[in-house]
């Protein structure tokens, strides 16, 4: 990616070089989903024009062109378009058995054809509201260096009118993979009462993630709604979750012999990657199966979307340990309050912690580097606080500082990487600072690890898995396949699983929430 975005600077004009950077940091931050490719122009006379090339897109463009935005957008239509069963099988939709007047009696003015609950296939949401007037705007997202308004549609998720399959002889099964998430039982609650809206009536769990459709033993089971009526007051999966050995083919293998219909994938960013290969192979044997995701992490890092199910809830929890720690620091003479929080690659929670609790004084993420000795350094500014206020709070996340420690070299089962302790680091090297200085200082080191995930979902978080569950069975009646179920710019929508798994979303340092973050901790540079 780095090298798409090399640039001869001779070639810039200063509106292109801002645009650059500012292109730049988006698309290492996921904001944005274009690769640039600054082009020589064929006259050297002019600046060279900037060139656009849409992820996974062979589609160029010239910005001097006129008809470059015209392009964009049918490339952009073209990337967000859903895949759907029908375009491997020659399907007659059927009129839905989704109906939420049921147990009405019509009147005779009434026509079910005119309820307006369904959503029209052609029913688009805009991804991206506001119009930035210049590429050095806070937090600007811009496609070409005047920052053109481009608009850019997402599908609407929901109920369809017409469905591709009969209920009757659906077999639905859910998975839930990866860690846990708060959440998760609520989805797969509204999962099934969905289903059974719609009159399915084979309903499965698959146990413990992926690995529940080929570990001999693993059983899968059956679900109803009296099963999982209360499963939503609780934490964790019901069904259980696993990390590592997703095979593609011998999960396939299984859905095919267990004569699967619709899979719900519930999962983050390798759980979303291991959906659409599944999803690539059911299309490649010409089965007619909908695999539908829905993106579940309390690490927030999925591309486009709002926020992942688990999030607000996980820095909710977050946010009690800093209030821990502060009350900690507050009531000790030089109280030093430190909390290391979860977020895999990407500083999300810290970030939304220390925002929510206003009580933290410094924030460290993973997408900022810092120092901690020397003029400039954490340690420095430490002195500083307790100089001025007599005590303070760090909150650090848990890929924070990772080059000022030796690498674990560790991997999870799924091949996700294992950070090098940056709590206990920082721990200590404050103990030792202090101590070398003749100031007292008294440490207070709190982790919460599993205790910000292993919960029950709060109110925002148990309604947006609410829409999102019901929207996947939606999706799958409608035909969908290798989609998820989102929240994009406030409206619920479906977008194909390619556009969010080429990267993971991480905390733009340009982003006005980093620059408000900054603002409440009050915090300077550490570099
Ligand atoms: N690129 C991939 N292709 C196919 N399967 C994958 C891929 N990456 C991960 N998986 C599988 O997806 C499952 C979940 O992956 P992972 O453990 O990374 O969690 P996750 O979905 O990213 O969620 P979390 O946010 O909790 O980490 C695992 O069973 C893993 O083997
Ligand atoms: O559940 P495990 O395998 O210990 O993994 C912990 C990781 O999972 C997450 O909770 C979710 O991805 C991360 O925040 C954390 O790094
Ligand atoms: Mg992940």
């Amino acid at each position: 990616m780095a090298s798409a975005l090399k640039t001869n600077g001779s070639f810039c004009s200063t509106q292109q070089q801002q645009f650059l950077q500012s292109t730049t940091d988006q698309f290492l931050h996921g904001s944005s989903h274009l690769n640039f490719k600054h082009c020589k122009s064929k006259k050297t006379i002019k600046p060279a024009p900037l060139c656009v090339r849409a992820t996974s897109s062979k589609v160029e463009l010239d910005f001097h062109d006129p008809s470059w935005k015209q392009k964009f957008q049918e490339d952009w239509e073209r990337r967000f378009n859903l895949p759907s069963i029908t375009d491997i099988y020659d399907l007659k939709p059927r009129p839905t058995t989704f109906s939420l007047k049921k147990n009405r009696t019509l009147t005779g003015d009434e026509n079910v054809d005119m309820w307006n609950g369904y959503v029209n296939n052609d029913d688009r949401a805009l991804l991206k509201v506001i119009k930035y007037s210049s590429p050095t705007s806070a937090g600007a997202e811009c496609i070409d260096p005047d920052c053109s308004w481009v608009e850019q549609w997402v599908h609407r998720a929901g109920p369809r009118k017409e469905i591709y399959y009969e209920p009757a002889e659906v077999k639905a099964a859910i998975v839930t993979c990866g860690g846990l998430c708060p959440g998760l039982n609520d989805v797969i609650r509204q999962i099934v009462f969905t289903l059974e809206t719609y009159g399915v009536k084979n309903i499965v769990g698959i146990p413990f993630g992926y690995r529940g459709f080929f570990e001999k033993g693993l059983k899968e089971m059956p679900l109803s709604r009296g099963l999982v009526e209360n499963i939503n007051l609780n934490g964790g999966s019901f069904l259980g979750v696993s990390r590592g050995g997703a095979k593609t083919s011998e999960i396939v293998d299984s859905i095919q012999a267990r004569r699967i219909d619709m899979l719900f994938v519930l999962g983050g960013n390798g759980t979303h990657a291991g959906a659409n290969a599944i999803h690539e192979e059911c299309r490649k044997r010409k089965l007619k199966v909908s695999v539908v995701a829905v993106p579940k992490t309390i690490d927030n890092d999925i591309l486009l979307m709002d926020k992942t199910f688990g999030f607000d809830t996980a820095v909710e929890e977050a946010q009690r340990a800093i209030n821990s720690a502060y009350i900690e620091a507050r009531s000790a003479y030089h109280g030093i309050g430190l909390v290391k929080l979860m977020g895999r690659s990407s500083g999300f929670i810290a970030m939304h912690a220390s925002l929510s609790s206003g009580q933290v004084d410094v924030c460290l993420i993973p997408e900022v580097p810092f120092t901690l000795d020397g003029e400039f350094g954490v340690l420095q500014h430490l002195e500083h606080l307790l100089k001025s206020k007599g005590f303070c709070v760090v909150c650090v996340a848990e890929a924070a500082g990772q080059d000022l420690l030796q690498k674990s070299g560790a991997t999870d089962a799924s091949g996700n990487v294992i950070f090098s302790d940056i709590g206990v680091h920082m721990q200590q090297k404050i103990k030792t600072h202090f101590k070398d200085i003749g100031v007292p200082a008294d440490v207070k080191y709190i982790d919460p690890t599993y205790m910000v995930r292993a919960c029950r979902a709060n109110a925002s978080d148990a309604i947006l898995c609410t829409v999102l569950g019901q929207n996947a069975v939606h999706g799958a009646f409608a035909g969908f396949s290798g989609i998820t179920s989102c929240i994009c710019n406030t409206h619920y929508v479906y977008l194909p699983i390619t556009e969010v798994i080429t990267a993971s979303k991480r905390v733009n340092p340009n982003s006005r929430m980093w620059h408000r973050c900054l603002t409440s901790t009050g915090q300077p540079d550490f570099h």
